[in-house]
This record gives structure tokens, sequence and C-alpha cells, in this order.
């Protein structure tokens, strides 16, 4: 076996699995400009660091020389230092100064990422745990890593520089020198790499629990759980079980910390022990020698310099170590790619049937299937109800419609085409839904409206018409900013709606899209009788050319429906009009009589 070959290889792979090189592109692709201007001030900096280094021992020099010489050079040297110091601690600001610019946009850039990588990704991937701990990750390492990497690189070439710049003076002294120093320091070195790959290990183990213990501390905190918190007295044993888990993460975190600071002080110790010893013997050395003072003066500036910019050097590669294994997370997130699409074709605004023929569909972590054996037709301009008992597969099928996930076999076709031809968020324009559990977008009524379809011109007439057409006109009239009042208690001058009528807003935005089938999955559930009678009365003047998927609990909706789709236990049972099905004295029948039956009783 080659070994160079073999240390090459991991070489590699050690700088690919650390993003270093990545990182490095990310920066300089943020600005060419900013980089170059970072890096010419590191150097210039350093300059300047040197420069006051060498007037340090000329002043020393001149201070011990003969009267005569001092005033001769003094106010000169005086007057150099203080000039070369002033402008070391200027370009040390302005450097710091565009860093941190630098810093931040690369930050900006690599959330900006995150962020637009996220929503390309299929619907799919929030089935898998795995997705949503790669996601904390990313995130959480997203906030300030990058930044660390680009801001301790820097810090390395100018600790770099620095030693390099001072080393020759060390070997000019004492050969030994330069080389004791990296001794003093390598344990320290090695011993933080430890703990960083330690503590590194830990925060990936513990990923799921801190999202555990996120999502308690969400729900006793935020909004969405408080009432039912209050309502079953909740937070107590809520917080306990928080409490726990936070006892348990804190006690593993402190328990790293100890041993991390243990080998700190022990490095650390060793290290200034020798670095002190070394120092004494040379100085004691150097005074029975021939050195000028200057010389002796310079060697105790850059010898405990050289021992600080060694610690920093050590500082700043340790933690670029653990930072670019925090950033590599981040490239993990993207490691999570989008379905290719076969075909990237746009869909032509055409009227057509949608067809479902033998769907079978299984949830990608569940054991059993959602769907078995599926066939079901919704003609153009017609309105077809799905009814079913709980967990009898509807919604299932409702977000394979959506092109959420694809089936695991059978097809589905808009217009005789199978609708994996066609490209994803394209298709998605065909299909306006209102989920069950739909989103209460805390922003004006206006933008919860356009959320229908963003692509169309913003018209007002059609913001209304979709306002009228689901009922909520009236209410919005009576807004304080009508469409431009702000929803929801999240924002200081949110104004809260009623279930209803956050329902009436959703339907409202299924309404305005340009879309050939509308989908309404218990979509009235909240309405009054009188507002759910009206909206259904005349539905099909509201739909207008569309077609409809209706489901719903309440029978008396589903009656007008053209067709009607019965589902139980993942499959269809039964179809046909109201009055076949009645006359069938199926399971439908059975539904329809026990929901009459309750309705009157509820009315
Ligand atoms: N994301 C999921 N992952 C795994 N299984 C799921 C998921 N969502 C639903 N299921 C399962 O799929 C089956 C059908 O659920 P679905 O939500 O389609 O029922 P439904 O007819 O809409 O019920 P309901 O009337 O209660 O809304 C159920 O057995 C459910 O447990």
């Amino acid at each position: 076996m080659n070994l160079s070959k073999v240390k090459k290889y991991n070489w590699k792979k050690v700088l690919q699995e650390l993003h270093i090189k990545d990182t490095i592109s990310l920066t300089w692709s943020v600005s060419p400009r900013l980089t170059i201007i970072v890096i010419s001030l590191l150097l210039l900096e350093n300059i300047a660091w040197l420069g006051s280094m060498y007037m340090l021992k000329e002043l020393v020099n001149i201070a011990a020389g003969t009267p005569a010489e001092q005033t001769e050079n003094l106010r000169t040297a005086v007057i150099l230092t203080g000039v070369i110091s002033i402008a070391y601690a200027c370009i040390k600001s302005i450097s710091s100064y565009y860093s941190e610019i630098q810093a931040a946009k690369v930050n900006h850039c690599l959330d900006q990422k995150i962020h637009s990588h996220i929503v390309k990704l299929d619907y799919r991937f929030y089935e898998n745990p795995e997705y949503f701990d790669v996601l904390k990750r990313a995130r959480e390492a997203g906030i300030d890593k990058p930044f660390s990497v680009v801001s301790n690189l820097f810090a390395i070439l100018k600790n770099f520089i620095m030693i390099s710049s001072v080393g020759y003076i060390l070997i000019s002294i004492d050969w030994i020198l330069l080389p004791l120093l990296a001794l003093f320091v390598i344990p320290i070195l090695v011993g933080r790499i430890i703990f960083s790959d330690r503590g590194f290990q830990l925060y990936l183990k513990n990923t799921a629990m801190e999202r555990e213990a996120g999502y308690l501390s969400s729900l006793l905190t935020g909004e969405q759980a408080a009432k039912e918190i209050r309502a079953f007295s909740l937070g107590n044993f809520m917080l306990s079980k928080y409490s726990k888990l936070r006892e348990h993460l804190i006690s593993e975190q402190l328990g790293l910390s100890k041993q991390r600071a243990l080998n700190e002080l022990l490095t650390t110790g060793v290290a200034t022990t020798a670095f002190f010893g070394v120092t004494a013997y040379i100085v004691f050395g150097t005074l029975s020698g021939n050195s000028s003072v200057g010389d002796i003066a310079l060697f105790l500036v850059i010898f405990p310099q050289s021992f600080m910019i060694m610690q920093s050097l050590v500082g700043s590669i340790s933690i670029l170590y653990r930072d670019t294994r925090y950033v590599a997370l981040i490239f993990e997130l993207f490691k999570f790619r989008p379905k290719i699409e076969k075909s990237t074709s746009g869909l032509p605004m055409f009227n057509g049937d949608f067809e479902i023929q033998n769907v079978f569909f299984k949830y990608p972590n569940a054991e059993e299937n959602a769907l078995e054996n599926i066939s079901l037709c919704i003609p153009q301009g017609k309105i077809i109800a799905v009814v079913g008992t709980n967990g009898a597969g509807k919604t299932s099928l409702i977000k394979l419609l959506c092109k959420l996930y694809e089936p695991d076999n059978g097809n589905i076709f808009f217009g005789g085409r199978n609708i994996k031809n066609y490209n994803s968020s394209n298709f998605r324009k065909q299909v306006s839904v209102v989920f069950q559990d739909f989103v209460k977008y805390n922003l004006t009524v206006r933008e919860n409206i356009r959320f229908g379809d963003l692509d169309l011109q913003v018209s007002e007439e059609r913001i209304k018409e979709a306002a009228r057409n689901a009922g909520a006109e009236s209410f919005i009239e009576k807004l304080p900013q009508k469409y431009d009042t702000v929803l929801g208690r999240i924002f200081n001058e949110g104004h809260e709606l009623s279930e209803g009528q956050w329902q009436k807003i959703a339907i409202a935005r299924a309404f305005y899209g340009n879309s050939n089938l509308l989908i309404f999955d218990e979509a009235t559930s909240a309405l009054d009788a009188i507002a759910e009678t009206e909206l259904f009365n005349n539905f099909r003047s509201r739909i207008g050319r569309r077609s409809a998927l209706v489901i719903s609990h309440r029978l008396s909706t589903i009656k007008q429906a053209d067709y009607i789709y019965v589902m139980s236990d993942k499959k269809i049972v039964e179809s046909g009009t109201h009055e076949e099905l009645i006359c069938c004295n199926g399971t439908y029948a059975s539904l329809y009589k026990k929901s009459y039956n309750e309705e009157i009783l509820t009315a």
C-alpha cells in the first residue's frame, strides 16, 4: 500500500469535511473587493506592529546611550514611535470594522441560502425527524459560525504573519526559542481540539433532546397552546418535563466544561511554567554576555509577545477547527435536495378533468398504507364530495392531488396527462386548497387573500370578489383599515378574528387564484349554519368554470354535490349521487342519518 497516497487522501477528506474551501469561496463570492480590503488591512496592521516593535528597541538603545546621542536622536525616535503606534491603532480599528462588515455579509448570505434552500425542499422532508435535527443544527450554526470561521481564518493569517516576522529575531537570540515556544503550545492545541470534538459529539447526540426541550418551551410560552395549558392546568406537568430535560442537558454540558477547564489548567499551566523557565534562563544568559540593553528589552518584549501570539494562534486554530465542524452542518442541510423534476415545462391554462386511477400510497415512515386502490374522477366544472370516517384517508388523497407527495402505485391525471410530468409549482397553481389546519397569516387581509396566487396582477376588484364569494366581505368592511388591517395578535396593530372569520379568509384565498380545482378539506367546520348554507347554496355560481372537491363531515352540505365518494379504511367503498347512495342504504346512508340527526339536535 502506498502510504503517501493514503495520507494525501485523508488530508483532502478532512479539508472537504471541514468545508474550509467552501467557506473561503463563499466569503470571496460575497464580496471580492471587501476580502481584498480586509487582507490588505491585516498586512498593514502587521507591518505597523513590526515597525512599533523595532522603534521600541531603538528607543531603549537611545535611552541607554550617551547624553549627546540622546538629545540628537531621542526626539525623532519618540515622534516616529508615536506616529507608528497611532497608525497601528488606527489600522487595527479600521481592520476590525471591515472584518465585521464582511462577517455580517457572509452571515447574511448564508442565512439567505439556508432559507431559500429550505423553501425549495419537498414537503416529504417534514416526515423525517433527521431532517428536523439537521435543520436545527444548520440554523443554529448559521447564526455566527461562518462569521467565526472567516474571522478566525484572518486571525490565523495575522498571527502567522506576526510569528513569522518575529521568529527571525527569536532565532537570532537563540535558534531553539521558536521550536520551544511551539512545543509549549502544542499540548494546549491538542487538548482544545480533543475537547472541541467532545463538545461537538455531545451537541450532535443531544440535538433531538434539545428539540424536545424546545418544543416543550414553545408549548409553555407560545400562543398556540396557551389556552389549553391553562384550561387543563398542564403548566406544572409540562414545566417539570421541560426542567428534567434541561437539567439533563445542562449537567452533561457542565460535566464536559469541568473536564475542559481541568485540561486548560494543566496544559496552559505547564506551558506558562516552561515559558518562564526559558525566559529566566535566557535573561541570565544574555545579561552575562555582550548584548545591548535594547536587545534585552527587545527579548523581554518579543518573547512574551511571541508566546501570546502562539497562544492566540492555537486558540484561533482550535476555534476554527470547532467552527468548521459546525459550518459543515450547514452544508449537511444542503445535501437534502428537492426531487429533480422530470419535466420543467409550464402548464397551459386549460380546463380538464382530474382523474385518479388505482392509487396506493404510504407515508415515508409509516408501516401501513394510507390509501389503497383509490380511483376517482373530478370532471371539469363538477362538484365532487368525499366523505368518510376519521382516518379514512381523505386528507391524504388531497395531499396527492396537490402533488405534495407522489403515489407509490397508480396515477393521477389532469387534462389527460399524468401530473408527474408537470412541474410541481406550475401544477399547484391549478389547485387551490383550504386545509383543515390552514394558516392564519398575521399579515394584512389583502396579503392573506393575495397568497392564493402571488403571480396574479394585484387587482382590488379581484380581492374583493374573492372575499365576497367566501362570505367575508361584510366583516372585512367593518375592520379598522378594511383590507389593510393586520390580522392576528402577534403585532401591535393586529386585529384578531374569530375562528369562522379566519376560515372565511382562508376560503377567500382559495377563491382568489386562477386554479381549475378548488379543494375544501373541512373548510367550513367553523362557519355557522347560516354562513355555511349561504356559501353552498350558490356554490356552483361562486366556483364558476372550476371543479370542486369538498370534504365535510356535515353531510347536509355534501348532498348538493354532483357525485359523492365514500371512503372507509383507506378505500373507496361507495360512490354515486346523494339519492343513489341513500337508496343503497349502505355506509353513506347510515352516516347521513347520524349526521342529519345531530344537525337537527344542534340546530
Ligand atoms: N404524516 C403522516 N405520516 C404517517 N401517517 C399519517 C400521516 N398523516 C396521516 N397518516 C395516517 O394516514 C391515515 C389517513 O389519514 P388522513 O389524514 O388522510 O385521514 P382523514 O380521512 O383525512 O381523517 P380525518 O377525517 O380525521 O381528517 C391515518 O391512519 C393516519 O394515521
